[in-house]
């Protein structure tokens, strides 16, 4: 393992910090930058945009940083939705400046966080990698992009880049849009559920321990012999399982749903994840009961009164 320190991006967010938790966990060196100076638990951050390539090179140089996990981005379709310009400046340019700073400084490696939104649609399910990708938002648009340039700069340059498609991710520290969420917090308030789609539509959750540990393996595998990969929580549950998984976590969950997809989201099968679990020796340590009561758990903590009945 490599003394030299990596550089995380997106320090301040879900994954991110989380990422960087478990790294310095393992006593390496690491360097936080986000837009913002501090993450939501108090840790210091250097604050450094993704676009501004001058300072990212200052920072790489004066922190000897020889390995990036890129996790700095808008991480949905709810973000900037009304500015989708800025979602390709800041996703595309904002991961090509990563790979430049790989190129420029010969990284040992850059490490991406792509998304399963990078597909679109599915196919039938278990799906591969290499299906071709339909993204139906910009959002999924910008991910798609990034990977070819991921790719595209291993190829023509050399650098040791990988992007690993995350799922949905949850846990302690999402705040953002999550439907796990919205039930545990019903849950705990003692307010019923109703949702008019979910019944039988599918979504794949992975745990933010999960996703970070994915990405920390990928940062430090001796071989790769892929450089895309997704990455889920393994299961393949409907919202309405789901919801029943949240009742045994919080039995006064009242939760009822309609059959129908989602209206804002895509309709994706059961993922294959057998090349992230054979190439990284990656598997899943949170079952969905445990990691929802994980996040319930965290939740509950921040709303002192929620969990007091
Ligand atoms: O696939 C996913 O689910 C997403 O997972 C993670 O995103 P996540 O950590 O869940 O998202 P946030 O909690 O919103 O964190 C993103 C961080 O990036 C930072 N950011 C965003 C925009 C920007 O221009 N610069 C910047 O530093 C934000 O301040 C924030 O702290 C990845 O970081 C995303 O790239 C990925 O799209």
């Amino acid at each position: 393992m490599s003394d030299k320190a990596v550089l995380v991006t997106g320090a301040a967010g879900l994954v991110g910090n989380v990422v960087r938790q478990k790294l310095e966990k393992q006593g390496r060196a690491v360097v936080a930058i986000d837009r913002v100076d501090r993450s939501a638990d108090g840790q210091p951050i250097i604050p450094c945009d993704v676009n501004d390539i001058h300072r990212l090179h200052a920072v790489v140089t004066d922190h000897d940083v020889d390995a990036i996990i890129h996790c700095g981005a808008y991480s949905g379709p709810m973000v900037a939705r009304d500015n989708p310009y800025s979602m390709v400046q800041v996703n595309i340019v904002g991961t090509a400046n990563m790979l430049e700073l790989a190129r420029v400084h010969k990284m040992r490696r850059m490490v991406f966080c792509s998304s399963t939104s990078a597909y679109g649609n599915t196919p039938e399910g278990p799906v591969p990698e290499d299906v071709p990708l339909y993204p139906t938002t910009v959002y999924g648009a910008s991910k798609a992009a990034s990977e070819q340039l991921v790719w595209t700069y291993f190829r023509q340059f050399g650098v040791d880049a990988v992007a690993l498609r995350l799922s949905w991710v949850y846990g302690p520290g999402r705040t953002t849009d999550c439907m796990i969420r919205t039930l545990i917090e019903d849950a705990l308030a003692r307010r019923p559920t109703r949702v008019p789609f979910g019944a039988d539509f599918h979504r794949q959750y992975i745990h933010v321990d999960d996703a970070a540990g994915a990405l920390l393996l990928a940062l430090d595998a001796a071989d790769l012999p892929r450089r895309i990969y997704t990455v889920t929580g393994g299961t393949y549950h409907t919202l309405q399982e789901i919801g029943d998984i949240v009742k045994t976590v919080l039995p006064d969950a009242d939760i009822e749903m309609q059959p129908g997809a989602d209206p804002v989201d895509e309709v994706h099968r059961r993922f294959d994840i057998s090349a992230v679990e054979r190439d990284l020796g990656y598997a899943p340590s949170f079952d969905l009961k445990a990691g929802i009561r994980s996040y319930a758990d965290w939740i509950a903590s921040r709303k002192p009164n929620a969990g007091a009945h």
